[in-house]
This record gives C-alpha cells, sequence and structure tokens, in this order.
C-alpha cells in the first residue's frame, strides 16, 4: 500500500441503542488527527442512536434487525468503500474501530492512529485501564472469556495479549482486508488478531485511558459473557485450536487416549 494513503483515517463505530454516548464519541472521534470521516453503523438500535450519531456528524447506515457487531463493523466499512467510488475521494488507508460508548474518552485515541500512520504497527490495539460499573463496582467477571481469548491466540500465534478482547483498535486497510470476513460477533478481536499474526503483520498494544460502560456481574451482564464466550470461542476453533489441542493432547486418537488414561485396550 502507498505509505501516503495510511495517514488518512476513517473511524468506524458499530451503535446498539447508544442514544446516550455516541454522539460525545462522535465528536470525539471526529477531532483526532487524520480522522476524515466517521461512519457509525446503528445496528438495529430500539433508540435514537442514527439520529444522535448523525447530529454529531457522523455517516449513519443502518441494519434493519440486530446483527451483531461484527456485521456492523463490515457494513460501515462497506459503506466507506461506496462512498470512496461515489465521491471519488482518495482512498483511505486506516481505520480506527471504536466503541460507541466511550464517550468523549475517544479523544485519547491518537497514540493507536499514530502506531498504525507511521507504520510501527499494522494493527494497534488499545488496553484500558481497570472499568468500573455504573453503581461503582470493579468491572469484570471471573475472567474466563478473558482467559479464554489470551490463552487461544496464545497458542495459535505465539503471542500473549494483554487486552486480547478490546475492541478499540487502528488497522490499516489491508489488515482489515486479510481478517474480512471478520469472526462473527463478538469473535471479531479475536479472530482479527489471529488472522493478522497470521498474515505476518505487526501487532501492539497501547495503554490507552479510555472509559466505557462496563458489563457487571448482574444477570444481564453474566449472559452477555456467555455469548461473548460463545462466539470467541467459534472464532479460536475455526482457527484451528481445537484441531491443535486434540492433536498435542491426544496425537494418537481417541484410542490413544483412553489407553494412556488406562481404561483403554494396551
Ligand atoms: O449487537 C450488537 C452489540 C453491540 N454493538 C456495539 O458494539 C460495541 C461494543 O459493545 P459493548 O456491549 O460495549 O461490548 P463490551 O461488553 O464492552 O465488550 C468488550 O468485548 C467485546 C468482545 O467480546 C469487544 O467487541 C468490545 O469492544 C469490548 O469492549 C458498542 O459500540 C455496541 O453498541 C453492536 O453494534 N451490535
Ligand atoms: O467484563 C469483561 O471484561 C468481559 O465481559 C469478559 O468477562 P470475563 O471476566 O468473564 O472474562
Amino acid at each position: 500500500m502507498d505509505p501516503g494513503l495510511l495517514t488518512r483515517v476513517a473511524c468506524i463505530v458499530p451503535a446498539k441503542d447508544e442514544q446516550d454516548r455516541v454522539a460525545a464519541t462522535v465528536t470525539a472521534a471526529r477531532a483526532l488527527p487524520g480522522v476524515e470521516l466517521v461512519i457509525v453503523c446503528d445496528d438495529g438500535s430500539s433508540d435514537a442512536t442514527a439520529q444522535h450519531a448523525a447530529a454529531a456528524g457522523a455517516i449513519v447506515v443502518s441494519h434493519e434487525r440486530n446483527r451483531g457487531k461484527a456485521a456492523a463493523v463490515e457494513s460501515a466499512v462497506n459503506g466507506l468503500g461506496v462512498i470512496e467510488q461515489r465521491d471519488r475521494r482518495p482512498e483511505i488507508g486506516t481505520l480506527l474501530l471504536l466503541d460507541a460508548d466511550l464517550g468523549a474518552s475517544a479523544a485519547r485515541c491518537a497514540p493507536l492512529v499514530d502506531a498504525v500512520v507511521t507504520g510501527r504497527a499494522a494493527l494497534a490495539i488499545a488496553v484500558l485501564p481497570p472499568q468500573q460499573t455504573a453503581d461503582g463496582q470493579q468491572a469484570g467477571g471471573m475472567g474466563l472469556v478473558m482467559g479464554t481469548a489470551r490463552r487461544g491466540i496464545a497458542e495459535l500465534t505465539g503471542w500473549t495479549p494483554q487486552a486480547p478482547l478490546s475492541g478499540q483498535r487502528c488497522l490499516t486497510r489491508r489488515a482489515f482486508e486479510l481478517a474480512s470476513p471478520l469472526a462473527a460477533g463478538w469473535g471479531m478481536e479475536v479472530g482479527m488478531t489471529v488472522d493478522v499474526l497470521r498474515a505476518g503483520l505487526t501487532v501492539e498494544e497501547i495503554d490507552v485511558d479510555l472509559s466505557h460502560r462496563a458489563t457487571g456481574t448482574d444477570l444481564a451482564g453474566q449472559l452477555h459473557r456467555a455469548s461473548q464466550l460463545k462466539d470467541v470461542t467459534r472464532a479460536l476453533a475455526a482457527r484451528g485450536l481445537v484441531r491443535r489441542l486434540r492433536d498435542r493432547n491426544a496425537p494418537d486418537g481417541v484410542p490413544g487416549l483412553l489407553r494412556r488414561l488406562g481404561r483403554g485396550p494396551r
């Protein structure tokens, strides 16, 4: 890719029921260095997310029904391609993916963009400080989703991320293409990281002081984690994790496994 194109940045924001925060996120993103346009995909929201995003200056594409985060990101990036052709715009070389709930803290994402436009990394991922839930509790569950994602990426690539689930990430358009179609739903970050590393590109994690609406430990929070775990597991399995673990733990198949467990034919 022409290195000049990397300095042109589009910000991509998937958003489901984010009317309270999306405008502040869009406003902050538009002010980041290099960001030429912000495209929000309203992923079947039942509130006024689309109107708030548009009023803050975003281009909005929308899904009639909810299709999940990865589909929302794909739709926004597809929209970008069409806008470039329609308006005969010079190609955008860098994508900044931000969740809609970052609010004004999105203004701190410049180091992610810098890592990519300077060519230092093809994918730069934000590591967030510990978050608090709305009722002041320390956010985070039992670490099951995070641990599964971290160990899965490490097993498949040899690299152990600090923030395997972080959706706040900047990457070259080429890196995005190499990771497309994205792993579905909540698996998109894990799938993307594995795909970009496997393509031989550089991935960097950067501490960024962002705040977002953190998941609590109430029933809704635990159901959200279950959904994350399902999608993360599917993304890892689709990239060969299950086969790898099986080959390592039972290279001689089920009979060998049973033999070693002392229950099978000797
Ligand atoms: O069906 C959906 C659900 C969510 N979103 C948007 O996706 C973003 C992330 O959703 P959120 O509920 O804030 O995710 P978290 O619980 O914070 O999940 C963490 O972990 C996810 C991977 O499991 C990452 O995608 C997130 O970036 C990361 O913050 C937000 O802008 C949402 O509005 C959609 O577009 N469609
Ligand atoms: O709250 C979080 O960090 C994610 O939902 C993952 O939760 P976990 O603690 O179960 O990994």
